[in-house]
Parts: C-alpha cells; structure tokens; sequence
C-alpha cells in the first residue's frame, strides 16, 4: 500500500518503558480528524489543546500533530477501498498516544464499524467515559450535579465484535442448521428468514476491564463499582460477566461478602475508606441514573450497555456534544468524542466542539501534562459560565449568546 503520511522532523516519540509511559516535551502526537463534524471540531481541538500546553509551560513543552488518515478521507487519499490504511494502524500503535474525531462506516463493508475495528485491532480493551456536570450547563434533570460518574465499558467483544450473519444467506442459514441440529436449539422462532448475530463474553476479557475499574476507583478515592449486565436472561455472557466481576473482586482485590453477597467490600489501600462492589441488571440502571445518580460512581459494564449508558448519561449533564472519551489498552491509548459524524451538521462551523476537546483534556491528564489540562477545563468552564455556547446549549439556556465551532474554542482559550 502507498505510504502517504509524512513524519514530523521534529519532536520525539512517546515510548511506554517498564510498565510507563514516557513522554518527552515535545512529543508526536497523531490525530485522525474525523468524518462528517469531524471537520469542525478537529481544528479546534488542536487549537486549545496548543494554547493551553503554551500557557502552562511557557514553551518549555509542545506537541508536534503528526496527521494520520481514515474513514472518507482515506478513501480520498489512498483509493476508494481504504478506510482504514495500515500505516494509519501501525502509527498509532507506534506513537501510543493519539486523538481521532467520530467515522462514517462504510456501508456494505467488510467491517461492522471502522471505530471498532480500531479498537479491536489495537485492544484497546477499556472505554472509559467520565460523565460530569459543568456548572450553567442546560440539563432535562433536576440536579445534574449529582450525576458523576465513570463509565468503563468492555470494548472488543459482545454482539458489537460484529460477528452478524444476514438474513437468507448461505451463512446464516448453516448457523442456524448447526444450532437446531448440532446444539439442540428449539426456540429460534422463524428459521427462514433470520439473522444471526453472535455476544462472546469472554472471562480474560471480563476481568481485565474490571480490574481497571476497580483499580480506578483506588486511584481516584471513589466509593463503589457497579457492574452493570442483564444476566437474568443472557445467563452465560451477561450473567458471567457480573459473576467474574464479582470473582475477581474477592479473588485479587480481597473483597469481603456484605451479608453472604454478592455484594462485597474492600478497603481502599490508600486511603483505607471502603469501596463497595455491587451490580444492577441493566434496564434497571437506565432508571437509577435519573432517579438516584448519587448513589453510582465507578461502572463496569459490557460494550453494548456501555453505549447505551454513556449517551443516556451525557444527555442528563447537557449532552453528547461535551461528552469525552478514551480507548484504552495496556501501553496505547486513542481518546475521541463519544458522537458521531452528525452528518447534518458536517462542514457548518456550527456543533460543539467541547467532547473532543474534553477528550483531549483526558489525553493531557494521561500523559502527565496536569497544569494543561486543568487550564483547559478553567477554559471550558469559563465560557459555559459566559453563556457563549453553541447551537445545543444556547437553544436551553436563557440569554445566552450563540457561537459558532470555531467560535466557542476561541472563547474556551479566552478563559484559560
Ligand atoms: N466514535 C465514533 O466515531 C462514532 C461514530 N458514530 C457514527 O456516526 C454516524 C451518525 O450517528 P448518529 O446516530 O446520527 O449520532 P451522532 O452522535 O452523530 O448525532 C446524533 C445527534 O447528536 C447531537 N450531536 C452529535 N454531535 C454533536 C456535537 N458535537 N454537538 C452538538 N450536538 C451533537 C445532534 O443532535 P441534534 O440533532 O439534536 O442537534 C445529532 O443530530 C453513524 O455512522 C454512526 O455509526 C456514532 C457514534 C460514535
Ligand atoms: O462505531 C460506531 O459507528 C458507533 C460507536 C458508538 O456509538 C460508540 O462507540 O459510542
Ligand atoms: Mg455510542
């Protein structure tokens, strides 16, 4: 395949050494910019993330952007076969850690989403989305304060690893033959035309995202972990899920039986405050996150509740359009939005920019750059608090004065 990116002559690679993430002062930094909205809110990005790395560090630290491809742009650039180029891969890999706006995926292609392949191909195994309210955001919900909470959705299994078989097709119907003849399955209700799709749940995959979970909240002082599943009725993929979670508590963190269980506690080992495991089946922690937020911190849950959950929770603290992300493997790590391309919007100078920017915050704090990343959240706060917002705030909120993409990020530096 053609290489078309071109490596920075200056800065240095961010390298992962004994268990550490080393990062120079002026670190290569890839970033994909994303289809549809990706356009807009991509050069903002770049442009607070630069202003606030200049004022904190008076230009002891800067990043060098290294431009990677994929998605449409790829398609453009390599041939109209090539959403996801290898070198675009291997860079990522190389440089451990990159940012990416939301991709289109390619309708008919030969993978269920070019953002999962992503994280599949890299195992990234942990999609960690912190939901918190900003102060003067426009919420539906009474008190959004109360809403703080992290998501830790398991992100390479589950019916999304995009194991599918179509309607009709030759696939699908050995599938099918297989699980009447060969596994005695007697309740697939029309077997003439019907899909099938496959949730593998694994064990090591369970467990690796638990164990960051719980080691989260050791790290960050929070007072429980929720596992989130619905294993009352998938018994061997959800339900196993909550109970290697349950095994892994007791198992490497020494959790202890509240009351013969399965709820179980430990002790924070540095600050020695108990942290609660526990575990709500799925629909009904749709309805405590409105009804009782307070009472969730930490969740650990499978790939499709966790996006289920992550939108649902963003809408109660203003919406998708602040709502940052992380993929997380054990040495890589690739941030983006939690929305996708808005189609509607691309190329408008109109949405929010701020998940992306909120992502990169989380970048700044991964790589150690903390006095960074807090000027970006005084930025962001300062201009929520300003009411200069853009369309999806200024349409919920009193007086306040609307800004384009491009605009808002200006206003975010303003108020560093
Ligand atoms: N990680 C990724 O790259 C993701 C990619 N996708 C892909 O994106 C495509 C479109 O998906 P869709 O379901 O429409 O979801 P989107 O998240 O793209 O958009 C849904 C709605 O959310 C609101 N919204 C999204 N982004 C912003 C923003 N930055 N600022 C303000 N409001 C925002 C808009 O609401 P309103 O209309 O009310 O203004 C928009 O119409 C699909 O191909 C999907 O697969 C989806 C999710 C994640
Ligand atoms: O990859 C996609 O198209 C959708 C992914 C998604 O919705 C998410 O990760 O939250
Ligand atoms: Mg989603």
């Amino acid at each position: 395949m053609t290489n078309l990116i071109t490596i920075p002559t200056t800065g240095d690679k961010i390298t992962f050494i004994d268990g550490k993430l080393i990062v120079p002062n002026n670190p290569i930094i890839p970033f994909i910019e994303g289809d549809g909205i990706g356009v807009d809110v991509t050069p903002p990005m770049l442009k607070v993330v630069n202003a606030a790395v200049a004022k904190a560090y008076s230009g002891d630290r800067k990043i060098v952007w290294l431009e990677v491809y994929a998605g449409e742009k790829a398609t453009k650039m390599y041939d109209s076969e090539t959403w996801l180029p290898d070198e675009t891969l291997a860079i990522l890999q190389e440089y451990k850690v990159s940012i990416k706006g939301p991709l289109t995926t390619p309708v008919g292609g030969g993978m269920s989403s070019l953002n999962v392949a992503i994280r599949q191909m890299l195992d990234l195994y942990v999609c960690q989305r912190p939901v918190r309210w900003f102060t003067g955001v426009p919420s539906p919900v009474k008190r959004p304060a109360e809403v703080d909470m992290v998501i830790f959705r398991e992100n390479t299994e589950d019916i999304y690893a995009g194991i599918e078989f179509k309607a009709g097709s030759d696939k699908a119907k050995a599938m099918i033959d297989f699980l009447i003849n060969e596994m005695g399955a007697s309740n697939i209700r029309f077997t003439e035309n019907c899909g099938i799709g496959i949730k593998p749940v694994s064990k090591e995959g369970t467990q690796r995202l638990v164990r960051q979970a719980i080691q989260y909240a050791i790290d960050n002082d929070k007072d429980s972990v929720t596992l989130v599943h619905k294993g009352n009725i998938m018994k061997f993929t959800e339900g196993a899920f909550k109970e290697w979670g349950y095994e892994l508590a007791r198992e490497e963190f020494g959790a202890s039986l509240i009351d013969g269980g399965p709820w179980c506690t430990l002790k924070n080992p540095n600050t020695g405050r108990d942290i609660i495991i526990k575990d709500v089946i799925a629909d009904s922690m749709l309805q405590q996150i409105l009804l009782r937020p307070a009472e969730y911190s930490v969740i650990a849950t499978l790939n499709l509740n966790g996006d289920y959950l992550s939108d649902a929770l963003a809408a109660q603290v203003g919406g998708i359009g602040i709502a940052p992300g992380a993929n997380l493997g054990d040495e890589v790590a690739v941030f983006e939005a939690t929305h996708g391309t808005a189609p509607k919007y691309a190329g408008k100078n109109k949405v929010n920019p701020g998940s992306v920017i909120l992502s990169a915050e989380m970048m700044l704090r991964h790589m150690g750059w903390l006095d960074a990343a807090d000027l970006l959240l005084k930025g962001m706060s300062g201009a929520i608090k300003a009411k200069t917002v853009t369309y999806d705030f200024e349409r919920l909120m009193d007086d306040a004065t609307l800004v384009s993409c491009s605009a808002f990020g200006d206003c975010i530096i303003e108020h560093m």
